[in-house]
């Protein structure tokens, strides 16, 4: 909560300025009962007509003043809750953007956006509520109950007990609502998360008719979050009743004693109307309490999950020997594991020269791609080395890391724009380098026969291209910036053989300085590279060059002769 409170500091003066009209306008009403009950026991009496009409003025102007100064209040408080919210968004965008991978695996995609949304929404609704009526309503319960005691103290005390009741209900039934909205908060997570894998797989449901399935278990998600829900409502719906009945209850109370101190001489008759308009101030204001608290409860939930994402150090931190190593990059004795139990990477050694070619060979779910993500540095590895650039990327920010690297991962997506926007992905690159990268990449055959060319507008996604074009387009994003150190992982899955034998006759032609990282099922595609590494089960099974291999390694000759037959040798 201390974290999020601190959003609300640049906006303290305006928020303190709101608050204090809001005050004003509370004590403006405060006395509007008090005028109420001088006209009623003195001037109706006096049959003085000109000082009625005179306090019926006042009484308009106070109640116009109070309405006027609680409308700019609240458009005050909107405004610095809406401002602060903004603040807080940007700040846990920015953090989840800059998150290890490790930690944000263990959030989940799904639970970072609904904290982004949901409960920065909260938030903003909690802050609005505690300035709109956070001052007013506990100031006109203790104004109320202050001014009724000056006047009946015998009535005030049947005023106050009837209050008092009245909050100790409202905090009960907040504090035992309060645990279920942290459990339906998590409840819409997964909806969240349902419907973003629906919105990303949206053709292949259709493909495979799962949309009953997929709708069977949205109705699941979304019947837990419901449930939650109801029971966070069910608890907090005792409220209102019960408040109502209080009133009521109160009512009636300060009529029956009223009477008899009346009847008693102990007080004039006016004074009831008085204690019933503070009667029904008092208990407005003790329901907006009620409301302010189950806004701060659901919002200190909230607070607590923006929290700690907030409070997570947002990169890894900088360790591990500073010696430097002859070779561009390389790994030595590097193991793995993405939840610490079996090794996805295990015992992992290589090293590549600058200019080098590496092919990764291996079934699927066999560690290629976590063997490049320990080069990137979205994750570290457990144990042993890995260095890039010469030096333990330990010793290096993952951005620094990263900056050397183009990659194409199977897994990336495009965005909607035009093609040059996704080429150039919000890099300041020159135009012949995005132009180039099209060429190398094999996609000037497609780009050139649409209307727009390079200016054609993408849906999002690339959903209005072929799955090889997108991953030719993915592979000129990679190359446009023209990196030091080239990944391709699975980039050619999609392309036909003729494609991908283009395209990697024109990376070697065009960047023959560039180190490349291959990732591939195809032995053709990694078959000229100067390190061939075979991995199983996240161990190198074999390694070296295609033909020490094919002699070496008796399974991967094998998957050469199948997959190439006689131009494997
Ligand atoms: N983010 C992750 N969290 C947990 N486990 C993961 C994660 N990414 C991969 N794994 C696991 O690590 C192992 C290796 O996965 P990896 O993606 O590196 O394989 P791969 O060889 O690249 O597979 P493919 O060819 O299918 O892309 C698999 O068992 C996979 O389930």
């Amino acid at each position: 909560m201390k974290t999020v409170l601190g959003y609300l500091r640049p906006y303290a003066g305006r928020a303190a300025c709101g608050v204090l009209i809001k005050f004003s306008a509370a004590v403006l009403e405060l006395i509007l009962p008090l005028l109420l009950a001088n006209v009623i026991d003195v001037l109706v009496p006096a049959r003085d007509l000109p000082a009625i009409w005179r306090t019926g003025g006042l009484m308009l102007v106070l109640a116009f003043g109070a309405a006027a100064g609680n409308i700019l209040a609240n458009r005050m408080a909107a405004r610095v809750s809406m401002e602060m919210t903004r603040d807080l968004r940007r700040d846990l965008y920015h953090q989840i953007q800059h998150l290890p991978c490790a930690r944000a695996d263990r959030y989940s995609a799904s639970s970072l956006v609904s904290r982004l949304t949901n409960d920065t929404y909260n938030i903003h609704q909690m802050f609005d509520k505690i300035q709109r009526g956070g001052v007013r309503a506990p100031m006109l319960v203790l104004g109320g109950l202050t001014l009724t005691f000056l006047l009946e103290p015998v009535l005030a005390l049947v005023q106050f007990c009837v209050s008092l009741l009245t909050f100790l209900t409202i905090f009960l039934v907040t504090r035992r609502g309060v645990p279920f909205y942290g459990e339906a908060q998590s409840a819409v997570d997964t909806v969240v998360r349902i419907l973003r894998e629906n919105a990303a797989g949206v053709r292949v449901i259709k493909a495979l008719a799962s949309q009953r399935r997929e709708q069977d278990r949205f109705e699941q998600a979304n019947r837990r979050d419901r449930a939650a829900e109801e029971r966070a409502g069910r608890v907090m719906a005792l409220t209102n009743p019960i408040t109502d009945l209080l009133l009521n209850l109160g009512l009636t109370l300060v009529v029956l004693v009223g009477a008899v101190q009346v009847n008693a001489g102990a007080m004039p008759a006016g004074q009831i109307v008085a204690f019933l308009t503070y009667f029904a101030l008092i208990q407005s204001a003790t329901l907006g309490i009620a409301k302010v608290f189950v806004r701060i409860s659901k919002g200190v939930a909230s607070a607590r999950r923006i929290r700690q994402v907030l409070e997570e150090p947002p990169t890894q931190s900088l360790s591990g020997a500073d010696a430097r190593r002859p070779e561009l990059l390389g790994m030595e004795g590097a193991t793995f594991s993405y939840h610490g139990v079996e090794p996805d990477l295990a015992d992992v050694s290589f090293t590549l020269q600058k200019g080098q070619t590496l092919g990764i060979l291996g079934p699927t779910g066999s560690g290629k791609t976590t063997l490049v993500s320990l080069l990137l540095r979205l994750y570290d590895a457990d144990s042993g080395v890995v260095w890039v650039g010469g030096q333990d990327v330990r010793c290096q920010t993952p951005r620094a890391v990263q900056d050397r690297f183009g990659v194409a991962f199977q897994s990336q997506s495009l965005i909607a724009g035009t093609i040059y926007e996704n080429i150039a992905f919000l890099r300041d690159l020159p135009r012949q380098d995005v132009e180039a990268a099209v060429d190398t990449a094999q996609a000037r055959e497609f780009v050139s026969r649409l209307p727009q060319g390079l200016d054609t507008p993408l849906e999002l996604r690339g959903a209005n291209l072929s799955g090889g074009q997108r991953q030719r387009l993915l592979i000129a994003r990679a190359l446009a910036g023209r990196p030091e150190i080239l990944v391709l992982d699975n980039a050619d899955s999609a392309l036909d053989y003729q494609t991908a034998a283009r395209l990697w006759a024109a990376l070697r032609r065009d960047f023959p300085r560039t180190t490349l990282v291959i990732i591939s099922e195809r032995v053709a595609s990694v078959r000229d590279a100067d390190c061939i590494l075979v991995l199983e089960h996240g161990r190198i099974m074999a390694s070296g060059r295609h033909q020490d291999l094919l002699v070496s390694a008796p399974r991967y000759r094998k998957m050469a002769e199948l997959q190439m037959g006689g131009e494997a040798v």
